[in-house]
């Protein structure tokens, strides 16, 4: 279980996010929602340590989550990953085995056999000698996502995956999510798109600096919560 505990987050005098508690069984696949600036990757870095909380913590099986980073694969937001840097699909996806192996040593057997199941699930393996900056942007989300499937990690946590991917990509990411939450995964999913890929998530959470609603898609999206998240009426906001 995924616990998270009165997590709030002030940049300077301004704050992000205010006393945020939520609770994640294994197996779900999570959907975090919100408007622009609501806290949603503030939430997931603060959660992992990547920036200071003022108060609160986040634990997985009961231990702090900052203590257990090998078993979380993360992939940023687009905006926030360097994709003109100088390195191959298959250097991308065996960074997901570096943590086990060791910067510095030569990728196990086993990791490679990790790395090639990983690309070839996301149907990249035939392109694993190409260059990250030549792929498209669903190819390039693909590889990302190999990368985390390679680490094995019990905790998924992808920021607007979807992105300028498109449908097929889209397909193949969560018929992969539904599999991970098979193994008892536990996946967070930040996204903007509120349209009928809402029926894929098994939570929702709608966050706005707080909770404003986590549950089964009936309970979160309703009339009074997406007013109180987005502050603008519904029809402008969900289709
Ligand atoms: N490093 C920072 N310094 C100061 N303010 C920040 C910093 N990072 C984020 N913020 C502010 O904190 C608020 C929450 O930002 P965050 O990126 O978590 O929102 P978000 O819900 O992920 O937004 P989006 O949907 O646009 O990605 C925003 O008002 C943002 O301007």
């Amino acid at each position: 279980m995924l616990l998270v505990q009165n997590l709030s987050v002030s940049y300077r005098s301004f704050t992000a996010l205010n006393n945020v508690s939520c609770t994640f069984d294994p197996g779900q696949l999570v959907g975090i929602f919100g408007p622009n600036g609501g806290g949603k990757s503030t939430l997931v870095k603060a959660m992992l340590g990547l920036i200071k909380s003022a108060t609160g913590t986040a634990l997985l099986k009961g231990k702090p989550l900052t203590q257990q980073l090998s078993q979380v694969a993360y992939v940023p937001q687009r905006s926030q990953i360097d994709w003109d840097y100088p390195i191959t699909v298959w250097n991308v996806a065996m960074m997901g085995c570096t943590l086990q192996t060791g910067l510095f040593r030569c990728p196990s057997r086993q990791s490679r056999e990790l790395v090639k199941a990983a690309l070839q699930r996301v149907g990249m393996y035939e392109n694993r000698d190409h260059s990250l900056s030549n792929l498209s942007g669903g190819q390039q989300q693909r590889v990302f996502l190999a990368r985390a499937l390679a680490q094995e990690a019990e905790l998924l946590i992808l920021d607007e995956p979807f992105n300028g991917v498109d449908q097929k990509t889209e397909s193949i990411m969560f018929d992969i999510f539904r599999e991970l939450k098979a193994q008892s995964k536990i996946l967070f999913v930040i996204s903007h798109d509120l349209s009928e890929t809402l029926d894929n998530y098994d939570q929702l959470l709608l966050l706005n600096k707080r909770v404003i609603a986590q549950g089964a898609r009936h309970e979160v999206m309703t009339k009074d919560n997406l007013l109180a998240a987005y502050d603008a009426p519904v029809w402008s906001i969900a289709p």
